[in-house]
């Protein structure tokens, strides 16, 4: 077997654990030639598309990648800022503001990276800066609250296709959903309860989550569920009665049925049944990006307020806000519990120095 990514850990420096924080990705600019790169690569995923290759493959290449780019790179020219994409640019930030609680929390033997699933930074160059800081031991974060095999399970095969080109695997753990954490559901309250307290109540809460093809429901996907579940608790949370509330999927792709009802529909069946204001929440994402900012935030509301609606408002995704981080950092620590770095933390940094002197004496260069 030849192994590519060699050369690897280091036998003479302390060890570290790394978190591998993972998003779903973004197109490098909005042009029309890197979002066609980028849709390529999401869309040959077979996590994502299940379809038979030759026919998926003829009708991806032979139509959708030669139309759907140029009405994509409009929408993401809407929401693209000077720091460029908004999901990876709040990922930046979140993974900074991640790296600052747990080195408050544990006093530095901890490493974040970034790993976007498509596109960059990659899964491999966030791996690759992990094994360069040392880290033996490492957990991988996809920031999707709930499990989809469309999403967590594709971070899982593209952290395994990377390091079967490893010759010395660290450690690994990796957190499947934290869709009914407590500490989330809470932090999705309060960002509910922040915009009650400015804006108001509105008449229904809307709570958007993204849709999967209704057949991987059928075959297995525990998403559905899990999406219902994070929404139930939230109600709870918030002691919405059963009428003030629901759920809906959004961001269909596609002829084939996906899981109901649609995000649009509710809301146009809403405005046409004489409701007048809505507040709508994404609790799937958690971080703004093109389907918050443009498909929740502009294209819907024109939807609603066209089928009679008065007031349409968008809540925006937890981010990096401060009690979203520290879920985060919670749930790292949680999933490392025995690991050295967790277990013995800032007091104990002699003793990283000695292990890595013990270490030394059987490195081939020691
Ligand atoms: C066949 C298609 C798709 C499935 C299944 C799917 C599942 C899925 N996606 C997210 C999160 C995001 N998706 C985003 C954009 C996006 N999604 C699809 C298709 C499927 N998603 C496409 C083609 C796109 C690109 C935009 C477009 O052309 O419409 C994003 C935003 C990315 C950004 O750059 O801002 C996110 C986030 C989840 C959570 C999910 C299943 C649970
Ligand atoms: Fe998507
Ligand atoms: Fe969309």
């Amino acid at each position: 077997m030849t192994f590519i990514n060699t050369p690897d850990y280091r036998h003479d420096t302390p060890e570290r654990l790394g978190v591998l924080l993972v998003n779903l990705g973004t197109p490098d600019s909005p042009s029309v030639p890197d979002v066609r790169r980028y849709l390529a690569e999401f869309l040959s995923d077979r996590r994502v598309v299940e379809m038979a290759r030759l026919p998926w493959m003829l009708l991806l290449h032979g139509w959708i990648l030669r139309t759907r780019p140029a009405r994509s790179a409009h929408a993401y020219q809407s929401i693209w800022t000077q720091e460029g994409s908004p999901l990876l640019e709040i990922a930046r930030r979140q993974a900074t503001a991640l790296q600052g609680l747990l080195d408050a929390r544990l006093g530095g033997p901890v490493r974040v990276t970034l790993g976007m699933r498509y596109g960059r930074p990659s899964i491999a160059s966030g791996l690759a800066e992990l094994r360069a800081a040392n880290a033996r031991r490492v957990l991988i974060l996809p920031l999707y609250p709930q499990y989809s095999a469309t999403t967590v399970g594709s971070v899982f095969d593209a952290v395994a296709r990377e390091l079967m080109q490893w010759r010395w695997l660290p450690e690994l753990r990796f957190v499947n959903q934290y869709h009914d954490e407590p500490a989330y559901i809470e932090a999705l309250a309060a960002s509910v309860r922040a915009h009650w307290a400015e804006h108001g109540q509105a008449e229904r809460l809307l709570l958007s989550f993204h849709g999967i093809p209704q057949d991987y429901f059928d075959q297995g996907d525990p998403y559905f569920c899990h999406c219902h579940k994070t929404a139930r608790l939230l109600a709870e949370t918030l002691k919405l009665p059963a009428e003030r509330w629901a759920l809906s999927f959004q961001s269909r792709l596609g002829k084939q049925e996906w899981l109901k009802p649609y995000t649009s529909a509710t809301l146009e069946d809403w405005g046409r049944s004489g409701i007048k204001s809505v507040q709508v929440l994404s609790p799937g994402f958690s971080a703004d990006c093109l389907e918050t900012l443009e498909e929740i935030a502009v294209e819907n509301r024109k939807l609603f307020l066209e089928a009679g609606g008065q007031s349409y408002e968008y809540i925006h995704c937890l981010n990096d806000k401060a009690d979203h981080m520290a879920l985060i950092a919670d749930l790292v620590v949680r999933h490392c519990s025995g690991w050295p770095e967790i277990e013995r933390p800032a007091a104990d940094a002699n003793e990283l120095v000695k292990r890595a002197e013990r270490a030394r004496a059987c490195s081939p260069s020691g």
